[in-house]
C-alpha cells in the first residue's frame, strides 16, 4: 500500500489552486439521475470518491463521458464530465459499491422519485460515528414512500408517485438534505423541508436543480421550498469551490509559515475557520482571484473550537485545527458535535509529540514546542490530511500510511504541497 513520506520544516510559498468540492460534486453526479437528458458538470475534481460515484452511477445505467482539455494544463484543472441517465436499467444500488461512500446511499431519492422503486444497500463512509439513515427513510415516507428494510437494504417504492408534503428534521444532515430536495423535484406539489442543511454544498445542489428546471427556495436557509415538476432537463453546471481544501491548506500554511495564493476559493465559504484562523494568528486578505494566507514570524496562539453546523466551524476542519494546535502557545479546547467518533487522530497526532487529552466530547491540546516525525496511520480523510499538516511542521520524517483515504478527497496533494515548497512525496509499496 502507498504512503506519504513528509520532511518537515519547510515553509509554504507560492500558489495551490482550490479544486472543485468533492462533496457538491458528489451530490451534483447524483442529480443526473433525475433527466434523461445530459447534465454536464466543469470543475470536477479527480479524486477516489468521484470515480467510484461514477461506478454506481454507470450501473443505474448512466452513461458518462469526460473531456478534459487536452493539453498541458488539463492535469491542473478541474475535468468537464457528461453524464447522462437515457433509462434507468438497474434500481438496485448494491453493497459491493455503496459500502465504500456514506454519499452514494443518496441515489436512493432520484432513484424513487424518477423509478418509483429503489432497492439501496445500507452505507459506508469515514468511520467517525454510527451514521445512521433514520432522518432520510422519515423524509422519505412523509412524502408517500413504503420503506421496509431488507437484508442491508433499503427498499423504497412508491407505486403513484412522491407526494410533496412537510419534511421536519430533528437534526441538520446534509445528506438527508440533499436527498430529500432532490427526491422532491419530481414529487407533485410542494416540499418544505425545514430544518435543512445550510452548508454551501447544498446551496450548488439546488442551483443546478433549478438550471435543469426544479422550482426551489430558500435553500442556504433553514427551511427549503420545493415545488414539484412532471421532469428535469439537462444542464451545464460548475462545481463550486472546496472550501474544505481551502481551509486545509490555509491551516497547513499557518502551522509551516510563509505566503500562499489559494487560487479560486472563496472566503465566504468559511468565514468561521477564517475568523478562527485570524484569531490563531494567520494574515488573511481576500484577493481578486483567491485567498492569501501568511505567516510571518509570529507564533501560533490557542484558540478554542465548537463545530457546528454551517456557519459554524466545520467538522470537517476539525481534526486539521487540532494538527494546528499541538504547536499553538497555551491550551486550547476543541469540541467535536457532529460526529461521536471524530477524535481518531489523536493518538496518531501523540506519536509525533502532541500533547492532547480527551474528555467527551472535547480534546484539550496543550501546545508543544516541537513536534518530532513519526510513522502514523489514520482511518478517515480529514485525520490523514491533519496529519500531513503535523508532519509539515515536525522535526524529521513522518511517514502516513493508508493513502486511499486521502486521495478519497485530495486532488494532487503531494503535487500541489511540493511547488509550495514541501518536501513531501508519495511512496509506493
Ligand atoms: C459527502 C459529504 O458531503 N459528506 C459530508 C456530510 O456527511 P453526511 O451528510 O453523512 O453528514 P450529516 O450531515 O448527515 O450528519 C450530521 C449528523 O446527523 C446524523 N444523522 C444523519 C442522517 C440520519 O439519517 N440520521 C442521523 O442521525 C449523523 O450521524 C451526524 O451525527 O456532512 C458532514 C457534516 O457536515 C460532513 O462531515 C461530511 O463530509
Ligand atoms: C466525512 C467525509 O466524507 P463522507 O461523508 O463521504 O464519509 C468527509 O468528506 O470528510
Amino acid at each position: 500500500m502507498d504512503s506519504i513520506k513528509v520532511v518537515g520544516g519547510a515553509e509554504l510559498n507560492g500558489i495551490i489552486p482550490i479544486s472543485g468540492a468533492k462533496n457538491a460534486a458528489l451530490p451534483l453526479m447524483i442529480a443526473s439521475l433525475l433527466t434523461d437528458e445530459t447534465l454536464t458538470l466543469s470543475n470536477v475534481p479527480r479524486l477516489r470518491d468521484v470515480a467510484q460515484l461514477t461506478q454506481i452511477l454507470q450501473n443505474h445505467g448512466v452513461d458518462y463521458s469526460v473531456n478534459g482539455k487536452r493539453n498541458g494544463q488539463d492535469e491542473l484543472e478541474g475535468q468537464t464530465v457528461h453524464l447522462t441517465a437515457r433509462e434507468i436499467v438497474d434500481t438496485t444500488a448494491p453493497y459491493e459499491l455503496v459500502s465504500k461512500m456514506r454519499a452514494s446511499f443518496w441515489v436512493v431519492g432520484p432513484l424513487l422519485a424518477r423509478c418509483r422503486e429503489a432497492r439501496v444497500s445500507l452505507p459506508g463512509g469515514c468511520a467517525i460515528g454510527t451514521r445512521p439513515v433514520d432522518f432520510f427513510i422519515d423524509g422519505l415516507a412523509a412524502l408517500g414512500a413504503d420503506i421496509e428494510i431488507e437484508a442491508g437494504y433499503v427498499v423504497v417504492k412508491a407505486p403513484n408517485g412522491l407526494k410533496g408534503a412537510q419534511v421536519v428534521f430533528p437534526k441538520v444532515s446534509v445528506g438527508a438534505t440533499h436527498t430529500i430536495m432532490m427526491a422532491a423535484t419530481l414529487a407533485s406539489g410542494e416540499t418544505e423541508i425545514v430544518n435543512a442543511a445550510c452548508e454551501p454544498e447544498v446551496v450548488d445542489l439546488a442551483n443546478c436543480l433549478k438550471a435543469m428546471g426544479a422550482e426551489i427556495e430558500g435553500a442556504g436557509t433553514p427551511t427549503i421550498r420545493i415545488q414539484g415538476k412532471p421532469r428535469l432537463h439537462g444542464a451545464h453546471h460548475a462545481v463550486v469551490a472546496d472550501r474544505i481544501e481551502t481551509g486545509t491548506y490555509a491551516m497547513a500554511v499557518a502551522m509551516t509559515g510563509g505566503n500562499v495564493l489559494l487560487q479560486g476559493a472563496r472566503g465566504d465559504l468559511l468565514e468561521s475557520a477564517l475568523h478562527t484562523l485570524r484569531q490563531a494568528g494567520a494574515e488573511i486578505t481576500e484577493e481578486a482571484n483567491g485567498l492569501r494566507v501568511r505567516r510571518n514570524g509570529n507564533g501560533i496562539q490557542a484558540v478554542d473550537i465548537t463545530t457546528e453546523p454551517f456557519p459554524g466551524f466545520p467538522t470537517d476542519l476539525q481534526a486539521q485545527f487540532m494538527a494546528l494546535m499541538t504547536k499553538a502557545e497555551g491550551r486550547s479546547c476543541i469540541t467535536e458535535t457532529i460526529f461521536e467518533n471524530r477524535f481518531m487522530h489523536v493518538q496518531e497526532l501523540a506519536r509525533l509529540g502532541a500533547q492532547i487529552h480527551i474528555e467527551g466530547r472535547s480534546a484539550f491540546v496543550d501546545g508543544v514546542g516541537t513536534l518530532r516525525g513519526a510513522p502514523v496511520m489514520a482511518t478517515d480523510l480529514r485525520a490523514s490530511v491533519s496529519l500531513v499538516i503535523a508532519g509539515l511542521a515536525a522535526e524529521g520524517e513522518t511517514s502516513v500510511s493508508r493513502v486511499y483515504h486521502l486521495d478519497r478527497g485530495f486532488e494532487r496533494l503531494e503535487d500541489k504541497l511540493t511547488r509550495c515548497g514541501a518536501q513531501i512525496e508519495r511512496i509506493s509499496g
